[in-house]
């Protein structure tokens, strides 16, 4: 079941088109990361889908126009710097948020899901910046809403917190949630997303699994501990580059198998050695050259 399908978006802010011809679908389920540099327009397009933002083009959201009452209901969200700061507490919030929802969940119950039960009385105005993005990820799912649209969510979050967080995700989406989440954090999100959206100069560049991304840019990395010069590596089959910081070599090769045969008499001379695919960090570097 398709919840959301958008057909030639454009969106400018004045003279500036932020997004020049956007297209794509989402399933029920799937959790969708949504990806592109700093400004590329992420949060723009979650604010369309929203109703946030006027665009032009076609986009339904649950089969409705974005916005309508229908989604607001079964809809929530995290966008960024949206956290009203006001006297009330987390606990305050919380129900204040539900009231807005018809199948809203029990906010004390949401409180110990984002792991500030002893917070739930504290003021908004005196949470740190990491806690205050876990009350917006309460507030986010204190609605019960059966699509999530969460813009970098485990921005300012410490690394228990984003572990926790991402247990979350997965908590979710064996619940049958649908998610759109965008994220700097590559490496949690390749783990976590079922396909990829790659947003680049105002279109998508890439839409796809993380496996067919990888195929797209087969390469393998060679990683070892060696004192030899990465000049001897250089020369090897199929190698495209060779990094060394210390005594860590990375050997970037097209073809791993005829790369690592060519290692074998030099094995003595390799220590720790490891083979990957790229990671979606690295080809996302290769594809926006940042
Ligand atoms: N209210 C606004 N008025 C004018 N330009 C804006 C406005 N909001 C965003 N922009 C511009 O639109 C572009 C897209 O911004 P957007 O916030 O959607 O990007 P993003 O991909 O979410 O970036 P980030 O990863 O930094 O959060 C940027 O160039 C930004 O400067």
């Amino acid at each position: 079941m398709t919840v959301i399908q958008a057909t030639h978006l454009k969106f400018n802010y004045g003279s500036k088109q932020v997004l020049k011809d956007i297209d794509f679908t989402v399933e029920k389920g799937e959790i969708i990361g949504l990806i592109g540099e700093n400004g590329a327009g992420k949060s723009t397009l979650l604010n369309i889908l929203l109703g946030l933002l006027p665009a032009h083009g076609a986009a339904t959201v649950l089969d409705q126009k974005p916005g309508t009452a229908f989604n607001k209901a079964h809809l929530g969200s995290m966008l960024q710097g949206d956290m009203r700061l006001s006297g009330i507490t987390v606990l305050e919030m919380l129900q204040e948020a539900a009231a807005q929802y018809p199948k809203a969940l029990d906010p004390q119950a949401i409180l110990t899901e984002i792991g500030l039960q002893a917070q739930g009385n504290q003021r908004i105005t005196s949470l740190s910046g990491g806690q205050l993005r876990r009350v917006t990820f309460g507030m986010a799912l204190v609605g019960n809403p059966d699509l999530l649209f969460l813009d970098e969510p485990t921005a300012g979050m410490d690394a228990k917190a984003r572990q926790d967080f991402w247990q979350h995700i997965e908590t979710l989406r064996q619940q049958g949630k649908t998610m759109i989440i965008t994220s700097h954090y590559l490496e949690e999100i390749q783990q976590i997303a079922d396909r990829l959206l790659i947003l680049q100069d105002g279109r998508f560049t890439f839409q796809g699994t993380l496996d067919e991304l990888q195929a797209q840019h087969l390469e393998t990395v060679i990683s070892c501990r060696t004192e030899l010069q990465p000049a001897i590596f250089k020369g090897l089959p199929a190698v495209t580059n060779v990094q060394q910081t210390g005594l860590l070599l990375k050997i970037h090769s097209t073809d791993g198998d005829l790369t690592l045969k060519a290692l074998v008499p030099l094995l003595d001379q390799l220590h720790q050695i490891s083979v990957t695919r790229k990671s979606l960090e690295d080809i996302f570097i290769q594809m926006t050259g940042k």
